[in-house]
């Protein structure tokens, strides 16, 4: 008989959607078990309440949110709102004995290097940096390149990316790596799904805003995963010529589910090299998919997955001496754009194999 270790995990956020789609996948892997369930002005409430499609946890009760009641567990995890979670990961820090839990944040506060692009683009005082939980990524030094599921083996803290970040990124990542773009010329226009948003009301997301809608936001580079992106690209990168990206997001009217299409002006005309570069990068991970030419990522085919698909072409015609790379990337914004990849670096983190709990099968239609 195999004897498998349990974690304790202890979710604050747990009435959100981030908090939700954390617990959805904690119900399905099988090395955890779910302990304190935190949130804010639903403490007091039963779960089922907020959380209608998770009827295994529907009469456990919401507790507010304090480090002495998430402290104790083997694995925290923050899904809360910007700002929340720098000082709760402190205090619980503080509170904790020994080592303390693995934290793994779901929020902002922790994700850039630059406590200066952080004050630019959020405003306030920057939390300070923990590694950042995209194995994918590439990252290191030129002799010393890896991805950066390395880093996070073993990991006490962890940073979970923007979910508009990751898509961006894991589109663009092999052509950057392989230096056949121009990353000082990036555009990437993105169809985001409302549940990006969170559940807080705004004027906007009212249903009849939001219904048969499409609407522009953080336009004209005052997006706040616009110095995440350039971190990433960076990191990926050997090139003296830092990433300059021009961000676009528009809501679309579908509840879950980013569809990014980055271009960046070619180095190199050949239709083939870049079809390899995109396959030789992507074809050892588990959860990026490069799909077969002809076919194109969509949004419905990854929902409830930890799965993001990706697809390159060449537009000989976008101007330039070799045209412009076209580069989409499709993900489930509460799955590879948060929760999945949450789990993902908290197998890592705690020795567990990368993929477990983690669906690659969605549902159709
Ligand atoms: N939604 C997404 O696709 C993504 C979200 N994220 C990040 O995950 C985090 C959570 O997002 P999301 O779930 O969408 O947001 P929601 O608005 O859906 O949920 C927010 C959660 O935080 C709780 N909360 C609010 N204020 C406080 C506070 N002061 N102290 C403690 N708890 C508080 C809320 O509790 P209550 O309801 O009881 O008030 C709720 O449980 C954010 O940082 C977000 O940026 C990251 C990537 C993608
Ligand atoms: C629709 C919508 O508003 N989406 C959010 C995505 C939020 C996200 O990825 O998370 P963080 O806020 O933690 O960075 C946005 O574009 O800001």
């Amino acid at each position: 008989m195999v004897m498998r270790v349990s974690f304790s995990v202890a979710v604050a956020g747990a009435s959100g959607y981030a908090g939700g789609e954390v617990l959805r996948l904690l119900l399905n892997h099988p090395d955890v078990r779910i302990g304190a369930l935190t949130a804010h002005s639903s403490a007091g409430d039963r779960l089922g309440v907020h959380q209608p499609h998770l009827p295994a946890l529907a009469d456990r009760v919401i507790e507010p949110t304090s480090a002495g009641t998430l402290a104790g567990h083997d694995v925290v995890v923050l899904a809360l709102p910007h700002g929340a979670s720098g000082e709760l990961a402190d205090a619980l820090s503080a509170h904790a004995e020994g080592a303390g839990p693995l934290i793994i944040d779901c929020g902002a506060d922790h994700r850039l290097i630059s406590a200066e692009d952080w004050q630019r683009f959020y405003g306030s005082d920057h939390a300070g940096t923990w590694p950042y939980g995209m194995p994918e990524l590439l990252t290191g030094s030129p002799e010393a390149a890896h991805r950066q599921r390395e880093d996070l083996r073993g990991a006490r803290r962890i940073a979970v990316p923007g979910c508009n970040a990751t898509a961006v990124t894991l589109a663009l990542q092999p052509g950057v790596a392989a230096e056949i773009i121009d990353p000082g010329d990036i555009v990437a226009a993105l169809a985001v799904g409302y549940s990006g948003a969170g559940k807080s009301l705004k004027p906007h997301l009212l249903a009849s805003e939001a219904a048969g809608n499409l609407q522009p936001y953080g336009v004209g580079g005052t997006h706040r995963h616009i110095p995440e992106i350039a971190q990433n690209l960076r990191s990926a990168s050997n090139s003296a010529i830092a990433p300059r990206i021009s961000f676009t997001p528009m809501l679309a009217p579908v509840s879950r589910g980013i569809l990014a299409t980055v271009t960046a002006p070619l180095t190199v005309g050949d239709a083939n090299l870049v079809r390899q570069v995109w396959t030789e990068h992507w074809e050892h991970e588990p959860f990026v998919d490069l799909l077969p030419a002809g076919t194109w990522p969509s949004t419905a085919a990854v929902s409830g997955t930890n799965r993001a698909t990706v697809q390159v072409a060449l537009d000989s015609g976008a101007g330039g001496a070799h045209g412009r790379v076209v580069a989409m990337c499709a993900l489930d914004n509460l799955g590879k754009g948060t929760a999945g990849a949450a789990i993902q670096s908290m197998n890592l983190a705690l020795g567990l194999p990368e993929t477990t709990g983690l669906p690659t099968t969605g549902v159709a239609p």
